[in-house]
């Protein structure tokens, strides 16, 4: 239990999700569930459940430095992240807000594609995220998609998962994790690729099930906590896969579509150890 007056505050930029499995519901209930206080600016707004996203908003321009400001004048926001940014326009406006506040310990997941195959992220936000935010970032968390496009390579073989984050981290991030969670087979690999250090694999049994809806936005929301709260960047990912390993394991099964996370289903950080 962390002593109130020792809260970290972490801030999540990224779109809302209405079925409240994915987007910014995910990494405020995943913070919560890590012990860390979720602040947010909204990048946009989708009209979304499980079957998919029926309607996507970007958010005014002016309103996200409206929210920056807001959020900044009144915590310590020690990590953040970004989730869906949706366009160029929208990646410049929060990579400009990211060196204004000089944030340290961001972390970028690139959301591209929802599960149900809508963009999130159109072909001129990718330029701009490769060029404006990765500098910018502590850690980029591609899925294998959003890996073969930003390596701009594909990616068939673990050995080309290393490839792949080698070529990423030309991009100026120096920390990446290429998540495994679409490829085949019983076990699932992610591989980590840090600065000055080996990469490594993490690894985990393949969870048969339809509650998937949002498993990128919580890993990288689970490792934001616990950067917030002051672990080193290996840490915080090792405790944000074993965070995310158990919940996949205790499924909630809702909607009619990708289900959600049960992402309270966390006896806290010593679970498992
Ligand atoms: N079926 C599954 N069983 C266990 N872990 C999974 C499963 N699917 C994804 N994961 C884990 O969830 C995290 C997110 O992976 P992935 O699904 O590839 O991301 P995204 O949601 O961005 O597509 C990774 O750590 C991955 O290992
Ligand atoms: C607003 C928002 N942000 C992110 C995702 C990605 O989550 P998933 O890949 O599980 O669909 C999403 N569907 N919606």
């Amino acid at each position: 239990m962390i002593d109130p007056h020792q809260y970290p505050t972490a801030l999540t930029i990224a779109g809302s999700d209405s079925g409240g499995g994915a987007g910014m519901q995910a990494d405020i209930k995943t913070m919560q569930a890590c012990e860390t206080f979720s602040t947010v600016v909204v990048v946009g707004l989708t009209a979304q459940n499980t079957l998919g996203v029926q309607g996507a908003y970007p958010t005014e321009l002016s309103v996200i430095d409206e929210q920056f400001a807001s959020v900044m004048a009144d915590f310590d926001v020690r990590a953040a992240k970004t989730g869906a940014l949706f366009d160029r326009d929208h990646v410049l406006q929060v990579a400009k807000n990211l060196r204004d506040y000089n944030q340290a310990n961001l972390v970028v997941d690139p959301v591209m594609v929802a599960k149900g195959g809508a963009t999130l992220l159109d072909p001129a936000g990718i330029e701009a995220l490769k060029q404006s935010l990765l500098p910018l970032a502590t850690l980029v968390t591609p899925n294998l998609p959003e890996a073969e496009l930003l390596a701009d390579m594909t990616i068939t073989s673990r050995d080309e998962m290393v490839q792949a984050a080698k070529k990423i981290r030309e991009l100026g991030v120096a920390n990446v994790i290429v998540k495994g969670g679409h490829g085949d087979g019983p076990v699932i690999y992610d591989y980590v690729l840090l600065a000055d250090q080996e990469g490594f694999w993490l690894e985990g049994p393949k969870v048969e099930t339809s509650s998937k809806h949002g498993t990128g936005d919580t890993l990288s929301a689970a490792i934001t906590s616990f950067l917030a709260q002051g672990d080193d960047l290996k840490t915080a990912i090792i405790k944000g896969h074993r965070y995310m390993n158990t919940i996949i394991g205790i499924p909630l099964p809702l909607g009619h579509g990708h289900g959600p996370l049960n992402h309270g289903r966390w006896a806290g950080q010593g679970a498992e150890e």
